[in-house]
């Protein structure tokens, strides 16, 4: 018997939250979640899935209106930003409704309906001020948009990812400011909506790019497409009426909107942690160990985006599940080995990172060589007039093993995948050589940076300007 009303609570109902949940409840039935925020998960309410309606609604209007390339004529595309929205919100409710019916699935009393915070190692008080004990606790409370300063003046007119899905109708501009997943995403589907879209971005990143070839060859593509000053540091805002004023070296604009697309930072902030014994970084995020979720040698864990580590779905999942195992299991908690990292954005064309980026690379000091190919002669993406990107793979010289790759090109999300899957598999490049190619396909360009790859890692010939064993423009 124990002294404590729960086993484990966790605080957040949101991906990693629930996740713990379910993984605790293997071990014990003393679990309990408390969130006093919006229930259906960031996610679904706010981010990934809104955001890729939007997307697909631009892409449509996009790909209708590129047809003269095939010597078919479609006409303009009208943009009916009534029904756009319409169809986003009633989407977004529709997937936010699948996280909300899990949880009314959880057992009676699963849920406490409240904000928490910390008392202690293993206390929590509730708004209502009613405090609850448990013998270990997950913080699983997500993040939330960074304010950068200096946008205030735009007022009521400053808006992040969490209004933007309430929209009723298409705005006629919007200043976007950041220029990483966010930001590129939702700037490019507004343009390509017809919404007068300027992006803004300080420090020239794109994305999550760290290889300075893709990144500098994927924004002289968005540059081309949609106008974005991708180092105005010295941007200001004002705002005149219900416009909101922006001011760069680039001139000055009128907004309907700014968008604020800056990063997050997760919600550790109000959750009285300086009442724990937890050790906290820079950040005011506790420390903790990336392959057991436990924060700094406590019988507190961590989870998603208030770990801030990696904020993704599929990351905030899996760590929610070894934070909930590891707290039903406590003082017993064990390490489990992450997956082979994974991160897309769904850009036209698509931006990812499979396995270690460049970046990862040269501050590992690791011993590599770089294999490429240019997607604007290759085949199938010619075919379909997809024919813009660049792809590099990274390889391990010692061993041969595939280590990682940046994309920015056609079908990238697919890709990623495969490269993915090849890295967890630990396939070497020349292992990874001997799988079937199909003809004509995307999955040929990937041969040829691969073949790249392993010449210079000394494993093979470099195969010749074009494929010729698979046909033109393999
Ligand atoms: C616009 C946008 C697009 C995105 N697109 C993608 C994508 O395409 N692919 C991808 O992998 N990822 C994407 N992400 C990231 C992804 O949405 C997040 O990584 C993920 O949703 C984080 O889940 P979480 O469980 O950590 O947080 P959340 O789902 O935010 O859950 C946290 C919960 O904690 C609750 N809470 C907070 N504080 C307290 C407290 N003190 N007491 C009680 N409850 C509290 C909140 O109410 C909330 O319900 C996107 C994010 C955004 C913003
Ligand atoms: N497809 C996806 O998986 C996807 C999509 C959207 C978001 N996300 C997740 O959400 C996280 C947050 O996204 P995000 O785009 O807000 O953050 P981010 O960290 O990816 O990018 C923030 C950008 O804002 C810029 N910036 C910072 N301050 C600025 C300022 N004052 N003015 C102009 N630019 C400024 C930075 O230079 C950077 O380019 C991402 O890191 C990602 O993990 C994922």
């Amino acid at each position: 018997m124990t002294d404590f009303d729960y086993d484990v609570a966790i605080i957040g109902a949101g991906t990693a939250g629930m996740s713990a949940y379910r993984e605790a409840l293997k071990y014990s039935d003393r679990v309990v979640m408390i969130d006093g925020g919006p229930l259906g998960t960031t996610c679904a309410r706010v981010g990934c899935m809104p955001s890729k309606l939007l997307i697909a609604a631009a892409e449509a209007r996009h790909r209708a209106e590129s047809v003269g390339l095939f010597g078919l004529r479609a006409g303009p595309v009208e943009v009916d930003g009534v029904q756009v929205m319409n169809r986003v919100r009633a989407e977004r409710d529709h997937f936010v409704s699948f996280a909300t019916e899990a949880i009314a699935g959880f057992a009676p009393g699963g849920l406490l309906r409240e904000q928490a915070r910390f008392v202690d190692d293993n206390r929590l008080e509730l708004a209502s001020g009613k405090q609850i004990s448990a013998r270990s606790i997950v913080i699983a409370t997500g993040s939330r948009p960074v304010v950068p300063a200096g946008l205030e003046p735009a007022g009521d007119r400053l808006i992040f990812n969490d209004q933007l899905f309430d929209w009723t109708d298409l705005p006629s501009s919007v200043a976007v400011f950041g220029t990483g997943a966010i930001g590129l995403e939702l700037g490019q589907a507004l343009h390509r909506l017809g919404v007068r879209t300027h992006i803004y971005g300080r420090g020239g990143s794109v994305g999550p790019l760290t290889d300075p070839d893709v990144a500098a060859y994927a924004a002289a593509q968005f540059s081309s497409e949609i106008p974005i000053d991708w180092m105005a540091a010295d941007a200001s805002v004002a705002r005149d009426g219900d416009a909101v004023i922006v001011r760069s070296a680039g001139g000055e604009e009128r907004f309907d909107y700014l968008l604020a697309a800056a990063g997050r930072r997760a919600n550790v902030d109000n959750l009285g942690l300086e009442n724990t014994s937890l050790t906290l970084d820079a950040h005011g995020v506790p420390t903790y160990d990336h392959l057991s979720m436990r924060a700094s040698y406590s019988d507190i864990f961590i989870a998603g985006d208030s770990a801030v580590d990696l904020s993704l779905l599929h990351e905030a999942a899996d760590e929610g599940r070894v934070a909930g195992e590891n707290a039903a299991r406590y003082p017993h908690s064990y390490r489990r080995a992450r997956r082979t990292p994974l991160t897309i954005v769904f850009t036209d064309p698509q931006i990812a990172i499979a396995g270690r980026s460049h970046a990862d690379l040269l501050r590992d000091r690791m011993d590599f060589a770089i294999g490429e190919v240019s997607f604007e002669d290759q085949g199938r993406a010619r075919i379909l007039g997809l024919n813009r990107g660049l792809l590099r793979v990274y390889g391990d010289r010692p061993s041969g093993l595939l280590l990682g790759a940046e994309i920015f090109g056609p079908a990238a999300e697919h890709l990623a995948h495969l490269l993915a899957w090849s890295i967890e598999s630990r396939l070497t490049v020349a292992e990874l050589l001997e799988r079937p190619f199909y003809h004509p396909v995307i999955e040929e360009g990937l041969r040829t940076a691969l073949r790249h790859l392993n010449h210079h890692l000394g494993f093979g010939p470099n195969p010749p300007l074009r494929c010729i064993d698979c046909g033109p423009g393999g």
